[in-house]
Order: structure tokens, then sequence, then C-alpha cells
């Protein structure tokens, strides 16, 4: 069962909060339609992300358990057999989206996911987990003058067999096209960024229209037609078991299914030191805390979101609920009131994005005292029309935890963006129970460090020690850091730990987006 908060979190939010009133829609919005290009002439986004995927993963080692996808195509770009502007384009594209809890490489594996979904309805399933590669990994993609045998070898080497070799070809081969920019040998006519030749007449479709035009002899396969044989891989890949592959995915049934579990086993190409998560399924309950600090006046202000799975086979109708917050306190004492939300009505307040997927928002915001505060929370929800009460408590985990003892000081922090150097000043108001003279307070800053050439960032973490300052409120003191922070930098995350290893406290993956650029006075 889903438990709050999970390394995955972020990625379960691209996938499935695509549109509506709180929506991370940027990654979708990039294929909003399976043939969009951002107007940018032959380019085709979702055929993109499908073929950078492919380049990424084949190059896995099956026996050795190494390579796979890991985002190692960011060190291969100038290789030969990745020419072409997609799988840049590619890492573009999720680049925003890369943070120390979402690799690369499991975002490329999002993207051919949602990339299929929009082209032709697949279901593939997401697992994560994947770590990316540091340095570039071995040659092997092949490319449209490799031999069949040399090209049979790459596939086995990474796992698949002759028919896998045939349909993962064929499961590509239905979105996008050949460029002349990059392969003039292979697209005829002038040089251009329009002079594109399309694998088959509905590029911009996932389905079998591939399969049949091969079959009935109509493709114009710009990798089966051309007059030099020695270019025309799809043409010896498709023929490679004397059709009967491309026979069998002639029913668009079996293509589909036949596809999905293709892409399923690509995207699961990964080495050894990579354990996959079960595949990704929405949450059915979702905390989304966006305050948690001292008012000026001492008190706690406790501000969020309850996200509510509300898709039709859940049976919950959201004017039919309401949502409240039982809560623990820093004491362990359960309190005896709950914390009250209200649903959010902008957009009729709800969202919704893959696999038709539907959720509410219950919203909250409360001022608790600051000698209690807050330490865990259950949601408890009740269906008006029956007075029932559901209790979700976190999978039975003591609550979705909220830490009692370290709060991100929002108003009195600040990232100076008015010059391209400016400082980042962060503050914790911490509690003083968990201040020995050993507890060495640090500010663990995520740096973001375009690697060359390349839109991805390297992601560093730097300890900075935060400092206590003298001001105080209850039982808290204010520990305060000010640094540099390169503009790469500014949106990135950070974490605020006290004493060293498993017995340290931390409030972890905090975010500068959510500071103004100006601090609030401390106290
Ligand atoms: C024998 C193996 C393969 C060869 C020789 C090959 C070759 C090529 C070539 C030459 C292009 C044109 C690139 C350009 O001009 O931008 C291309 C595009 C493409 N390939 Fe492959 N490919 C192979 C296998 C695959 C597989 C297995 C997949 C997916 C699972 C795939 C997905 C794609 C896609 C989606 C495009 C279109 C990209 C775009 O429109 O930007 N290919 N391939």
């Amino acid at each position: 069962a889903y438990v709050w908060p999970s390394p995955h979190d972020g990625i379960e939010d691209l996938l499935f909060l695509q549109s509506g009133y709180i929506r991370f829609g940027s990654l979708a919005d990039q294929i909003l339609t399976c043939d969009f290009g951002a107007g940018q002439p032959g380019i085709q986004k979702a055929a993109e992300w499908v073929r950078t995927a492919f380049h990424d993963a084949v190059t896995h080692d099956a026996t050795a358990k190494t390579g796979g996808l890991d985002a190692s195509i960011l060190f291969e770009l100038d290789r030969a057999e990745n020419l072409g502007a997609a799988l840049n384009n590619t890492l573009a594209d999720i680049s925003s989206d890369v943070s120390v809890k979402s690799s690369a490489a499991d975002l490329l594996a999002l993207s051919l996911v949602m990339a299929v979904a929009r082209c032709g309805d697949l279901r593939v399933p997401l697992r994560l987990g994947r770590i990316d590669a540091t340095e570039a990994g071995p040659l092997g993609v092949p490319e449209a003058h490799t031999d069949l045998n040399t090209t049979k070898k790459a596939f086995e080497k990474a796992g698949f067999s002759e028919e896998d070799m045939i349909t993962l070809v064929a499961c590509g081969h239905t979105l996008g096209s050949v460029h002349s920019v990059d392969h003039p040998e292979i697209v005829s006519g002038e040089v251009s960024a329009e002079n594109i030749a399309h694998f088959d007449t509905t590029h911009g479709t996932f389905d079998n229209a591939v399969i049949t035009e091969y079959l009935n002899s109509t493709t114009s396969n710009p990798l089966i037609i051309n007059t030099n044989d020695t270019l025309n891989s799809d043409k010896r890949v498709f023929a490679a078991d004397g059709n009967a592959t491309m026979t069998k995915l002639k029913d668009p049934a079996v293509y589909k299914a036949k596809c999905e579990d293709a892409f399923e086993r690509m995207l699961d190409l990964v080495p050894a030191s990579v354990t996959l998560s079960d595949p990704l399924q929405p949450a059915d309950v979702k905390p989304y805390i966006s305050t948690h600090q001292l008012k000026a006046n001492g008190s706690i202000e406790f501000i969020g979101r309850i996200r509510i799975r509300t898709t039709a086979s859940t049976g919950i109708n959201p004017n039919d609920i309401t949502v409240a917050l039982s809560y623990i306190d820093r004491n362990g004492v359960r309190s005896n009131q709950t914390i009250p939300t209200t649903m959010g009505t902008f957009k009729g307040g709800s969202s919704f994005g893959y696999l038709g997927e539907n959720f509410n928002w219950f919203e909250f915001s409360q001022i608790l005292p600051s000698s209690t505060g807050i330490s865990a929370f259950d949601v408890k929800l009740t269906t008006k029309s029956s007075g029932a009460v559901t209790t979700f408590d976190n999978g039975g985990t003591g609550g979705y935890p909220i830490n009692p003892y370290i709060l991100f000081q929002q108003r009195n922090s600040c990232l100076e963006t008015q010059n391209l150097n400016g400082n980042l000043t962060i503050v914790a108001a911490v509690h003083k129970s968990q201040l020995q003279d050993n507890s060495a307070p640090q500010l663990k800053l995520v740096h973001r460090t375009p690697f060359p050439r390349s839109f991805i960032s390297k992601l560093e973490a730097e300890s900075i020690p935060l400092e206590r300052t003298s001001a105080e409120s209850g039982e808290f003191t204010y520990l305060k850091v000010t640094t540099p922070l390169e503009v790469s930098s500014w949106r990135t995350s950070f974490d605020v730990e006290l004493g060293e290893g498993e017995a340290a406290e931390r409030l972890e993956y905090q975010h500068t987006s959510e500071v103004h650029d100006s601090c609030e006075a401390l106290v």
C-alpha cells in the first residue's frame, strides 16, 4: 500500500495530475496531441520520447546485468548511433522535473508510458527506482546500415529474442519519422527541417498501419523502400523470421498487447544495482503540506491540501463527503479537536490524468498552539448521506508524519532573485529539546549544475552549517543560514538535519520555490 511521503510522489503527480485545479502538467503538455511538436517543424515529441527510451535502454547487458535505462544517453549524444535532435530534445523536456527523488532514467520511462498512452491508449506498467548513470555506457544501438546479424546480437545482448526485436521495431516505428537533416542518405529531396519521411501513413497514431502497409506492399517506410538496400533496416528486421511475427501483429489487439509487453520489458532493463518498485498506482489519499511554520505571534500555521481519489470505481462522490484531520501532537497525545477542510471549488475543484483517474482537493489552514504542535495525522473521510466514517492512517504506519521539531520558516526565508548571484536565506525554527551541543544543524542544499552541452543537471548536496540566532519563540529557537546560490539552482530542494546518521532528526525535501524575494524579520 502507498505510504506518504513516497520517493515516487513527484512522478505520481506528473502522471496522474495532468489537468484540472491542481496540476503538474508541464510534461504532459508537451504531448497534448500525439503529433504535437511545440511548433518546431518536423518534430513529434511523443515519437522522440519513445525513441529516446529505446536508445538508452538497448545497450543493457543482460548477462553482466549492467546498463539499460539509466539515462547514460546524456553522455552518449555525440555518437553516430544517437544521431538526431530527438534524444537531447527529450532530455530538455524532462530536465526541470529531475530531482533527488525523480531520476532522469525514471522520467525517461515515464515519458514513454505517457507518449504511448496519448498516442494509442497503451497501458505500460511503470516501475520506478532507476538510478542515473554518471558516465557513458557501451556502444551498441543498431543503425539503418547495421547488418541483420549484428542487429540481432545487439537485441540478444539486451535480453530480447528475434521475435522481441521485430516486435519492438514494429512498435517503435509507428510514430515519428526519419529526418532529412540527420539522414539525407535515407530521406530523398532537399535537406530541411520540414522534409521528413514517416514510417506509416498514420504517424500521429499508435496503430499497426506500419505492419499492414508493409504486409500489403503499400508501405512508404523509408527504412524499407530505400533504393540503397543497405539502409533498409526495417525491411531486414521485419522479414527476419519470414514475416511470422509481422503476420501475428496484423491483428490490432495483438499488436497493442505485444507492444505493451515489449515496452514494459524494455523499460525494466536496469543494472543489478537497481531494484524497481511495483507498478505505480495512484494514491487514494495524498497530503500536500504547503506551510508548517511559526507565526510572529508564536503559534503554528499549518496549511495544506488532502487529495482524495474520486475516480468512479472508488464509489466516492466528492460532494457527499467531508474530510477532516485527526492529529497527534508533539507529545504523542491525540487531540480531541480535528482540523476541518473545505473542498476546493476553483475549476470544479478536481484534477485528472492518466487512466482517467479523478481527484478532489480538500484544503485546510489551521492555527495550532506551538507548545503542542503536530507530529502526525489520520485522514477521516465521512460520507454525509450515510454517516459512515473511513479512517486513512497512511497504510497502518501511525498516520501521515509531520516533523514536530523542525519547522521551515518560509516567511523568514528568502531568495534574492534581483541579481544572478543572489543569496538564499533559510530559517528553521527548531524545538529546543533537539538542540544539544552535538546536534550540528546543517542545511543540505542541492545544487543543480548543468552537465556540459546538456539540459540535465548534476545534483550535488552541499552541507552548510545552520547558525543559532538569538531569536526565540516559546519552545523554539530560530536557526539561520545565508549562502550564495547560482541561478541554475534557484528552483531546488533542501533538507534540514540535526545530528548525524540514523539518529539524525531531519526535515526532508523542502523547496526554495516556497520562499519570497525578501525575508520577514525574525520575531
Ligand atoms: C534495428 C533497430 C532500429 C533501427 C536501425 C532504427 C533506426 C531509426 C532511424 C534511422 C530513425 C530516424 C531518426 C531521425 O532521422 O531522427 C529512427 C526513428 C525512430 N525510431 Fe528507430 N530504429 C530501430 C529500432 C527502434 C525501436 C526498437 C524503437 C522503439 C521501441 C524505435 C523508435 C523510433 C522512433 C519513435 C523514431 C522516430 C523519432 C522521431 O520522429 O523523432 N526504433 N529509427
